[in-house]
């Protein structure tokens, strides 16, 4: 009994002694667990306090004044941060975990387990951190720290960037999970809850602020109808005061007429107005809606639009007639909005679209041409917008901030709206340099979300940079709103060209004439050839064909084609570059022809040689006469053709002036000077000199064939004919320099110089502004350009000698620079190809042009004689019959009395020399001429 007992006694005493050493371990444990804990807790804290600025505290033997932990805190996590970098955050929290599981008597193989997938929970973030974070400077030490770039180096080696960041990134979601014991599902489903929570607070939030802010609109509204009622109210009564102020006013000017009589010169318009006219006028309506608005633009920049100041009083006609005791009551100071010009014109138009179209019969040469209409042209109605002024407000404050930001302080003075643009002037504060402005383009573009804005820096007069932005409503400038502007229907001149509007929206004409000559460039699909076909619908809406005459160079065989057969045309539209080479030639002959012309009859220009015409025509006189008059001569010529001889002829002259007794003399005619057509009598016709003047067209046609008898046409005494302008228009240039850019270039050039005075104006465009091109030679004759777009400041700089057109907007948006106005932005006016086609068919049914093709022909062709080759040349002979009549000659005065062209005539002159018909040069003056005609020779010799 007592060996049992002792073993049972045994057995407890081992059950308690093993509760004992159970209850000590758990005890051990609980103290190990709150340690550890600790030890976590204060790592996490010495980590996330962890501060590099710390160190100079150190190093000065102070405490950190950042590491919650102190200076062991601080090296600690230094240590740390270098070795895992970030990761070496996962360790508190492993510690911490690994502290409560031990507290939890979780079992060790969990633990184990835990403490395995934390390592390497370490090591992938260490990885990951140095993956992405690596190059970044987030921290003062490498963000994977040494462990971490180790690994990256490594496994970057192994598996490339992206492999790295997968696979470790699986690894770390995989520790993860053992760690925390992360149940994938739950925590999923609790990440969707937050957001889900996160995603109502939001939305509630908003619809919150929705409805304060339509509360605020609508008390906004309320308030403003109150304001519109109270100031109806205000006007209704104003408007009855001023009733009965004037009612007893008219009562008394009635009373003191009835006392003093009429009212005299002395009393005031008003008041005599008020005996017949008892009230005034009702007042506009818009009136006070213009003063709300001028209201509101105190104390901000003023949107003005131009300078109309003369047009402003016109505009207040009741407020002129109240009687003066009212006027100061009703006019507080305040800021003005001045109408722009451009709108003024628009009112105008308005009131005279009612009015009839006029006609534009034009009468003054033989036949009746009429211009085309400007119901020929479309006229899209377009929904006049208001001026946005917040919108204009709103971009004029960017500018500033902007450029405020770039240090360059100023405000903004004016706001021009456009029709494609509005330009801000900014005035600068002093001592900020403009180039600087100037280089702000790119910023400003940014800020205002512009495609290209253009900075003017400064405006040429103005003292202030203009920045001019594009609409975000770009409105397009038709051409019949231009052609029937006031702009237009006043620009003088005989070629005006309207070529759209101003920035401000007033139309913008210039004359061809002054210019006098246009180089036009622009890249593919700039609006070059809309443009060009703008400017030659201008000059046939002004001009009839025998005014102006053109020669249409098109190499595309695209854009000018259109205008074949128009009766202003000199030549079909030239399409081989060869014969636009044959054709600036031919110009340049008859520029020569002209020049001589005008210096016989001593014209300083074409314009005042068809003023001279004109007297002359009207006076019935002749140019000649002067010159023949003090050498009256009796001229016989022999008509060799029919075998007779010069008795034959002298005795058939005396038949004729017999028979011609009886008739009537031509008056203002020597009567000895009787003359004989090659072949009068012959064709039995009776002979010219017999007959009056002969009436001729107006304008010579420059298309006439030259006459078949030069002698007789010279002696016939034609009335003097005005000679039209010829216009040359190119439109691609290019082409021709490529063809034969010498003669080209030479012909250009030549005319560009000599031209303007002999009527002859030239329309070059391009499309490719390199220097082959537009060499130096035609940039320097051609003063006046034209540029749409060009894709550099390089080719802005050959055309307009600066930068802008590489920042201009396309369809039509084009710089123009004249040598008397400094570069103007304009928006060129939209003409269809249906517009055209109308107009072109109005014209053509009105009749077709004559051409001579014979200008086209190559020149050595057309014109054969060279030296001894053409002995029996009926030209040369009969050059050699008209030079014998005259004391001198010049080439230019025989290529202009036989129609020669220049070379020809030069080449019968060398041909005399040698023959000895005429002497040798001499000079500037003409050559003598050696011969005398065979009769008067014989004369001479009898006696
Ligand atoms: N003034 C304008 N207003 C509105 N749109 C325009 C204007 N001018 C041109 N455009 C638009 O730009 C297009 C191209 O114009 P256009 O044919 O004149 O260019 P281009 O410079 O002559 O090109 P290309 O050299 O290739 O012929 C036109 O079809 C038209 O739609």
């Amino acid at each position: 009994m007592g060996k049992g007992k002792s073993r049972k006694e045994k057995d407890t005493a081992k059950r308690g002694e093993r509760a004992e050493g159970a209850r000590g371990t758990g005890m051990k444990k609980d103290i190990a667990a709150v340690l550890l804990f600790t030890v976590g807790l204060a790592l996490f804290l010495a980590l996330v306090s962890f501060s590099s600025q710390d160190r100079l505290f150190l190093d000065r033997g102070l405490p950190p004044a950042g590491n919650l932990c102190g200076k062991v805190g601080h090296y600690a996590a230094l240590g740390l941060y270098g070795v895992l970098g970030f990761s070496a955050l996962v360790l508190p929290i492993a510690v911490c975990t690994g502290a409560i599981r031990l507290f939890r008597d979780a079992p060790r193989r969990l633990t184990a387990v835990a403490a395995a997938a934390y390592a390497v929970l370490t090591l992938a973030v260490a990885t990951l951190a140095q993956l992405f974070l690596g190059r970044t400077e987030l921290a003062s030490f490498p963000a994977g720290g040494a462990v971490g770039r180790v690994l990256c180096r490594n496994a970057e080696a192994l598996f490339g960037a992206v492999g790295t960041a997968l696979v470790v990134g699986a690894c770390a979601v995989v520790a993860l999970i053992l760690a925390a014991d992360l149940d994938v599902v739950a925590a999923a489903a609790a990440v969707g809850r937050a957001m889900r929570a996160l995603g109502a607070f939001l939305f509630h939030q908003t619809r919150e602020a929705v409805d304060r802010h339509r509360e605020a609109v609508a008390e906004l509204r309320e308030a403003e109808a109150a304001e519109k009622a109270r100031r109806a109210e205000e006007e209704a009564a104003d408007e009855e005061a001023r009733a009965r102020a004037a009612v007893a006013l008219a009562a008394g000017a009635v009373e003191v007429a009835a006392e003093e009589g009429p009212a005299g010169d002395d009393d005031p318009a008003w008041a005599r107005e008020l005996n017949t006219a008892p009230l005034p006028p009702e007042e506009p309506k818009e009136k006070p809606r213009r003063k709300k608005k001028e209201d509101a633009c105190e104390a901000r920049p003023l949107v003005v639009v131009a300078p109309a100041e003369a047009a402003a009083p016109a505009e207040e006609p009741a407020a002129a007639a109240e009687p003066a005791a009212n006027a100061p009551a009703a006019e507080p100071a305040r800021p003005e909005i001045v109408l722009s010009a451009a709108m003024q014109e628009k009112k105008k138009r308005k009131k005279e679209d009612e009015k009839e179209e006029p006609s534009f019969a034009y009468t003054q040469s033989g036949a009746v041409f009429t211009l085309p209409a400007l119901g020929l042209l479309d006229k899209p109605e377009v929904v006049e917008k208001e001026v946005d002024e917040g919108g204009l407000q709103r971009t004029a404050g960017i500018i500033v901030a902007t450029l405020k930001t770039h240090g360059v302080e100023g405000v903004i003075r004016h706001i021009r709206p456009g029709p494609v643009v509005t330009l801000y002037e900014f005035s600068p504060v002093a001592g900020v340099k403009l180039a600087k402005i100037e280089n702000l383009d790119k910023e400003l573009t940014m800020a205002l979300s512009a495609t290209r804005i253009r900075i003017i820096a400064p405006i040429p007069g103005k003292g202030v940079v203009g920045i001019e932005v594009p609409n975000r409503d770009r409105a397009t400038v038709f051409l019949k709103d231009v052609l029937e502007s006031e702009t237009f229907a006043h620009a003088g001149g005989l070629l005006p060209l309207a070529l759209g509007k101003n920035i401000e929206g007033i139309p913008y004409c210039v004359d061809l004439q002054r210019m006098p000559h246009l180089l036009i460039a622009g890249t593919t699909g700039s609006g070059k050839s809309v443009g060009l076909n703008t400017m030659i619908l201008s000059m046939l809406y002004r001009q009839a064909p025998d005014q102006v005459r053109m020669i249409m160079v098109d190499p595309k065989m695209t854009e000018l084609s259109i205008y074949e057969d128009i009766p202003h045309l000199l030549l079909p539209v030239v399409t081989d570059p060869q014969k636009a080479t044959r054709a600036l030639q031919w110009a340049v002959d008859e520029m020569e022809r002209r020049t001589q012309i005008l210096a016989d009859t001593g014209s300083k220009d074409l314009k005042s040689y068809n003023a001279k015409v004109e007297k002359q025509r009207a006076q019935g006189t002749l140019f000649e006469e002067a010159e023949l008059a003090p050498r009256p001569k009796k001229l016989v010529v022999v008509d060799v053709a029919q075998g007779e001889t010069e008795e034959e002829a002298e005795a058939r002259l005396a038949r004729e002036a017999v028979d011609a007794a009886g008739g009537t003399a031509a008056p203002g005619r020597p009567a000895s000077e009787v003359f004989a057509a090659r072949d009068a009598a012959s064709m039995g016709e009776p002979p010219p000199e017999f007959e009056p003047i002969e009436a001729s067209a107006e304008y010579e046609d420059p298309t006439a064939p030259p006459p078949d008898d030069p002698v007789a046409a010279r002696d016939q005494k034609k009335q003097p004919q005005k000679l039209p302008y010829i216009v040359v228009i190119i439109d691609e240039l290019a082409d021709l320099m490529m063809t034969a850019p010498r003669e080209v270039e030479i012909s250009l050039a030549r005319l560009a110089q000599k031209a303007r005075a002999t009527g002859i104006h030239l329309m070059v465009a391009t499309q490719r502004p390199s220097t082959d091109v537009v060499t130096g030679m035609i940039k320097n004759n051609f003063p006046a350009r034209i540029t749409f777009r060009l894709a550099s400041r390089h080719d802005s700089a050959t055309i307009i000698n600066g930068p802008g057109a590489e920042s201009l907007l396309g369809d039509g948006d084009m710089l123009v620079l004249t040598a008397t106005q400094p570069v103007t932005r304009v928006q060129g006016a939209f003409v269809s190809e249906g517009e055209i086609e109308r107009v072109v068919s109005f014209l053509k049914e009105q009749g077709r042009p004559v051409y001579d093709p014979s200008i086209l022909k190559a020149r050595d062709s057309g014109e054969g004689a060279g030296r001894g080759e053409d002995e029996d040349d009926p030209v040369y002979d009969q050059a050699v019959d008209l030079v014998s009549r005259m004391e001198e000659v010049s080439v230019s005065k025989l290529q202009r009395e036989m129609r020669l062209g220049y070379n020809k005539a030069a080449k019968i002159i060398e041909r005399m020399e040698r023959e000895g018909v005429v002497g040798p040069p001499n000079g500037v003056k003409p050559r003598q001429v050696l011969v005398r005609p065979i009769g008067e020779a014989r004369a001479e010799t009898n006696v």
